[in-house]
C-alpha cells in the first residue's frame, strides 16, 4: 500500500517566513572564512590560525549539497507535517556564503527529494539494532534513491533521527552513500553558517566530538574487524601504548582506532584551551558591563532573547534596537552571541543579547559545545523567550527551549521571570491557523497507524519503486514494505549479547576534562543508543497531544516584529520586570547591610538591671 503526503510549499513558508528586505548579508565575509579553507586569514596584521575541515562527509563547500530526505514517520499527521517541514528546512539551510552571500533564495530553492518511511522506534521492539530501519524499508529507500540518482546527482542521505555509529556504517554500505542523521546534518550547518572566531571553534569542536562518538569498529565483509568512516584495515602506529613516545621497543603499539581517538583528543584539547580564552575575554566583558551605570545610575542590565530556531529572534532585536541584525530563513542563521543596546519607555538603557537558536531531539554535548556563547544567557539579567505562534508545534518548541535552559544552567528564578513573546503574528492574521493542517490528511494517517510492520502490504518491491517514482517530485511516499523484503544484510554487523562495540570511548586511559556533563562514555550512550531516542520520541509525542487539545501557556505579549506591533508593549514590560528586580535586589542588600554592618556595643546600665532582677 502505498500512499502519498503532499507537502505544499505554503506550509514550509509558514515555518521560514523571508522577508529579503529584512536580510543582512555583513560585507566583510569573503571565502576564505569558511571553515573549509585550507588558507591562513590575516586579521589585524597577525596571523590567526588556520581552521581544518570538519565536514562530516566529503562534500564541496562551495557547491550546496543535494540530500535525500528520509523521514521516519510520526503520529498524529499534523505532527510529521511540522517534522518534515523542519527537516526540509534542515536540508536546505546546509549552505555557505560565497562572498558574504547565499548564492540562493532559500525559497527559490527546490525543496529536496524525500520519503516518510514508517519509524520503528513508534513500535517498542521494532529498532534494528545494526540499519535502524528494517530490511524492507531500506531497500525500498534504496529504489527510491535509486531513481533520484537517475534524475540528477544526490551527495548524501538525510535520516531526519538519531543513528548510532553502526546504524549510519551499515546504511552508508547499503545505500552506497554518505548517511546524515540529525544530530550530523545539524552540525554541518554549525560548520557551514560560522563565521566569526569563537562560532567556528565551537562549531568544530561540536564536529569533533560527533566524529569521536562514530568512531566504531565493527566487523567488516571479509570478517575483519574495521573502522572509520571509509572502513579502512586496522594499522599499527609506532607509537607504543602506554610507551611514552618510545615506539616499537617498549609497546605493542597503537591500533588505528587508537590513533585516531588520540588526535581527536589532542586536537579537542586545543580547541578548549582557545575556547576557554574567549570565555575569559567575554567575562571580562561582562564585568565592565556591569561596572557601567546606565542613565539613571543603576547598572547596565543584559537582557537575552533565547527561543527555537527560526522564532525570529534576530529580526525582534534588530526591531527594537533599529540595527541590522543578521536574520535569515535558513534555520541557525544566528550562530554568536551580539549585543544591542536600547532605550526603554522609562529612559534605561539595556543591552538585548541574541544568541544560537535551540531545536528538539539534540544531545545536550551539542549545546555544551557552545557553551561559551551561551554563558551570555545564563549571566543575563532577564530572559525573553520569543516563541513563532505559526509554529504548529508550537508546545514542543516551547518544552525544548525550557529544556534547554535548564541544562545550560539558568537558575529557576530566571526562567519564572522569563517573559514569553508571540512572535510572527501578522502572519498567523493574514493565514489563519488551519492552513499548517491538513485535518483530511491527519485523519488519514490515524487510520492507517494501525498497520502492522510488514502484515499489511502485499504489493511487490517493484511495483512500490515505480509507483513511488510516478510520485516522488515534490512529494512524499509512506510505504510500508517493511519484512516483505529478504534484503541480504549477511555482510552486516549484528550485535550480539556479548559482542559489544568498540567505539573511541571504549575505556582506554580516556580523558575526560569537563567537556561534557557526565564523562565521555555517556556521550555515546546519549548520542547513540536508540533506546533513547524512543523515549525521546515519546516524550515528544505526549508534548505534542498536549498542544493538540489546547495551548496552556498565555504570552505575557504577542508582537510582529516585521511590523512593528506589540514592540511597544514588549519594551514597558521589560523595563517593569527588571525595575521589579532592582528593588527585590535593593531590599536584600538592605537586609544583608542590617545584618553585618550593625556593631556590637555594650549592653545600656538599665538594660544590664533588669537582667540581673530577672
Ligand atoms: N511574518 C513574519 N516573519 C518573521 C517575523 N519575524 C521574523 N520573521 C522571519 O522569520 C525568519 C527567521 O528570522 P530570524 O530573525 O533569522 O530568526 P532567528 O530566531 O534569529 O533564527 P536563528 O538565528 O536561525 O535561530 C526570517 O525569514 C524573518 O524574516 C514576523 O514577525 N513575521
Ligand atoms: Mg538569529
Amino acid at each position: 500500500m502505498l500512499r502519498v503526503l503532499s507537502l505544499s510549499r505554503t506550509c514550509l513558508r509558514s515555518r521560514c517566513q523571508s522577508v529579503p528586505n529584512q536580510t543582512y548579508y555583513p560585507s566583510s565575509f569573503s571565502v576564505l572564512s569558511s571553515p573549509y579553507s585550507t588558507l591562513k586569514e590575516q586579521n589585524k596584521g597577525a596571523e590567526v590560525e588556520q581552521y581544518t575541515a570538519v565536514s562530516l562527509f566529503n562534500r564541496d563547500p562551495t557547491d550546496p549539497p543535494r540530500l535525500f530526505l528520509v523521514q521516519p514517520r510520526l503520529r498524529p499527521a499534523s505532527f510529521l507535517q511540522a517534522k518534515l517541514n523542519e527537516a526540509l528546512c534542515l536540508a536546505n539551510s546546509l549552505e555557505e556564503q560565497r562572498d558574504g552571500y547565499f548564492d540562493t533564495d532559500f525559497f527559490e530553492k527546490e525543496l529536496p527529494p524525500h520519503v516518510v518511511v514508517q519509524n520503528p522506534s513508534l513500535k517498542s521492539s521494532k529498532i534494528r539494532a545494526d540499519t535502524y530501519f528494517g530490511p524492507g524499508t531500506v531497500e525500498t529507500i534504496k529504489c527510491h534513491l535509486n531513481n533520484v540518482e537517475s534524475k540528477g546527482e544526490v551527495d548524501a542521505v538525510f535520516v531526519n533521527t538519531i543513528l548510532s555509529g553502526v546504524q549510519q556504517r551499515n546504511l552508508e554500505r547499503l545505500w552506497d552513500k554518505p548517511v546524515l542523521d540529525r544530530v550530523g546534518l545539524i552540525i554541518e550547518i554549525f560548520n557551514a553558517h560560522a563565521h566569526t572566531k569563537e562560532a567556528k571553534l565551537q562549531a568544530e569542536l561540536a564536529a569533533l566530538m560527533y566524529k569521536k562518538s562514530r568512531l566504531v569498529r565493527v566487523r567488516g565483509p571479509g570478517g575483519r574487524y574495521t573502522f572509520g568512516g571509509a572502513g579502512e584495515a586496522e594499522v599499527v602506529s609506532a607509537r607504543g601504548r602506554g610507551s611514552g613516545g618510545r615506539g616499537f621497543i617498549s609497546g605493542a603499539g597503537e591500533t588505528e582506532l587508537q590513533l585516531q581517538r588520540r588526535r581527536i583528543l589532542e586536537r579537542r584539547s586545543h580547541l578548549l584551551a582557545q575556547i576557554e580564552e574567549v570565555r575569559r575575554t567575554r567575562a571580562v566583558q561582562r564585568a565592565a558591563r556591569k561596572r557601567r551605570g546606565g542613565l539613571d545610575g543603576q547598572g547596565l542590565a543584559t537582557v537575552a532573547v533565547v527561543g527555537y530556531t527560526n522564532a525570529g529572534k534576530s529580526t525582534l532585536i534588530s526591531a527594537l534596537s533599529d540595527s541590522d541584525l543578521y536574520s535569515d530563513a535558513r534555520l541557525f542563521a544566528t550562530l554568536d552571541a551580539k549585543l544591542k543596546s536600547i532605550i526603554l519607555p522609562s529612559g534605561r538603557k539595556v543591552l538585548l543579547s541574541d544568541t544560537v537558536g535551540f531545536i528538539s531531539d539534540l544531545p545536550v554535548q551539542l549545546v555544551e559545545a557552545f557553551h561559551s556563547t551561551l554563558e551570555e544567557v545564563v549571566e543575563a539579567d532577564l530572559l525573553v523567550h520569543v516563541i513563532d505562534c505559526t509554529a504548529p508545534n508550537l508546545e514542543e518548541h516551547r518544552s525544548t527551549v525550557l529544556q534547554v535552559l535548564q541544562q545550560i544552567g539558568v537558575s529557576e528564578e530566571k526562567l519564572e521571570n522569563m517573559i514569553e513573546v508571540w512572535n510572527k503574528i501578522d502572519y498567523k492574521e493574514e493565514m489563519g491557523a488551519d492552513e499548517y493542517m491538513d485535518d483530511d490528511e491527519d485523519a488519514e494517517m490515524s487510520d492507517f497507524s494501525g498497520a502492522e510492520d510488514g502484515k499489511t502490504n502485499n504489493s511487490s518491491e517493484e511495483e512500490d519503486c515505480k509507483t513511488a517514482s510516478e510520485l516522488l517530485d515534490g512529494k512524499s511516499v509512506d510505504n510500508q514494505v517493511d519484512g516483505n523484503v529478504d534484503a541480504d544484510d549477511s555482510d552486516l554487523y549484528k550485535p550480539s549479547p556479548g559482542d559489544r562495540q568498540e567505539t573511541m570511548d571504549d575505556n582506554q586511559g580516556d580523558i575526560s576534562d569537563g567537556w561534557l556533563l557526565s564523562g565521555d562514555d555517556s556521550a555515546d550512550e546519549y548520542w547513540n543508543t536508540p533506546n533513547e531516542q524512543q523515549t525521546e520520541t515519546s516524550s515528544v509525542w505526549s508534548v505534542q497531544k498536549d498542544s493538540q487539545t489546547h495551548s496552556q501557556h498565555v504570552p505575557h505579549v504577542k508582537v510582529s516584529a516585521l511590523t512593528g506591533v506589540g514592540l511597544q508593549e514588549l519594551l514597558e514590560i521589560i523595563g517593569d520586570r527588571l525595575k521589579v528586580q532592582d528593588d527585590k535586589l535593593k531590599s536584600q542588600k538592605a537586609v544583608e547591610n542590617n545584618i553585618f554592618d550593625r556593631k556590637w556595643r555594650p549592653p545600656r546600665k538599665e538594660e544590664e538591671a533588669v537582667a540581673v532582677d530577672q
